[in-house]
């Protein structure tokens, strides 16, 4: 999940404080506070990573980083699952029936498909998009978290970087993604005496059978897709956050918590409405290797998709998306500077 690694929108309105009494100090950040005070201004390469920052921070950073990510991707799997369906199946009317049907069909199971490999992936693809987002913002601006409390971050800054974190984490989420599509969009009831089992059984035999029906490729199937509605995308993410965060927030103060979860909650709104249109096709490409429908590639499956559905197609899932984006990322910042805050 995305979310929790902005270096935080209200250390940019905080004064200089101590370490220890300062809220939201993420690993790679006292990181950078260590890297500035010496000789270097810049990150080791080798240390380029949050990864491997919050690996070295301890148990806080990666319990952090887990904690946040699995609580939003629990609370918003079952939107998910909706919209993926709506996304890339032709039987539903809408949100409603898609919620009926599967319900009737495979009970309130059927909307938590597909859920294991998210978060066992979440604290890897987490860990490359903050720590990303976190060390690109280093390097842009020159300056420690402490010097950016008093000269924040350029929005352009604060965009490219998470550009960068988005465009680096894609490669990493694919798989995972991939996985979670093709589970979601199993109808099947689970374990119903004589009744045809799913294609796949679990989220390891559908990478194993991705591998050998589609080759070593196949695992990366929609990768582009998904590399590009989360590179500018995620830009707007972390820049939408830290806008309303300082826009709401007194200087000199950290922004409080309803200020967190609004900021948070149209972050989320807002980058996925951007990203909705390649979202449909990054899914209708994850799908394709089953053969149901095939495409040449992204512009082949955005002309078909549209010749045959129309131009709405590339809105499908946008108001559950919407409906799930606003509480996952306000809990999912809140939770973040909560816990900093916590064990700052
Ligand atoms: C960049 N994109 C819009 C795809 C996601 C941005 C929000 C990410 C968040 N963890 C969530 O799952 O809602």
């Amino acid at each position: 999940m995305a979310g929790a690694g902005v270096s935080s929108p209200g250390a940019s309105k905080t004064p200089l404080r101590s370490p220890s009494s300062a809220l939201p100090l993420l690993g790679a950040e006292r990181w950078e506070g260590r890297a500035l005070s010496g000789s270097s201004p810049c990150p080791p390469t080798g240390q380029w990573l949050l990864a491997s920052s919050a690996w070295r921070e301890g148990p806080h950073s990666l319990h952090l980083l887990v904690t946040t990510g699995a609580l939003g991707l629990v609370l918003g799997h079952p939107f998910d699952t909706v919209k993926v369906r709506l996304q890339t199946q032709n039987t539903y009317r809408g949100i409603v029936d898609c919620m009926v049907k599967t319900y009737r069909h495979e009970s309130l199971l059927g909307f938590f498909k597909g859920m294991s490999f998210p978060i066992a992936s979440i604290a890897v693809v987490n860990s490359v998009l903050f720590g990303v987002y976190s060390n690109t913002l280093l390097v842009l601006t020159a300056t420690s978290h402490q010097e950016r409390r008093a000269q924040p971050p350029s929005y352009t800054h604060v965009f490219i970087a998470g550009c960068t974190g988005g465009f680096l984490q894609a490669y990493c989420l694919a798989p995972f993604d991939l996985i979670k599509v093709r589970l979601q969009n199993q109808t099947e009831p689970r374990a119903q005496p004589g009744s045809p089992p799913p294609q796949y059984r679990g989220p390891v035999h559908c990478a194993a059978s991705i591998f050998q029906e589609e080759g070593p490729r196949g695992l990366f199937r929609g990768a582009w897709a998904l590399t590009l509605r989360d590179t500018p995308t995620l830009g707007i993410y972390f820049a939408t956050y830290e806008w309303l965060c300082r826009q709401s927030t007194p200087d000199g103060q950290n922004p409080s918590s309803a200020t967190v979860l609004v900021a948070g909650g149209f972050a989320g709104i807002t980058s996925w409405v951007t990203a909705t249109p390649l979202d449909v096709i990054k899914s209708r490409m994850q799908m394709a290797g089953l053969k149901q429908r095939e495409y040449q590639g992204m512009l082949d499956c955005m002309v078909s998709s549209a010749r045959q559905e129309g131009l709405g197609v590339f809105f499908r899932g946008l108001t559950i998306n919407s409906a799930r984006a606003f509480p996952v990322n306000a809990v999912t910042f809140l939770s973040y500077e909560y816990l900093l805050h916590s064990w700052g």
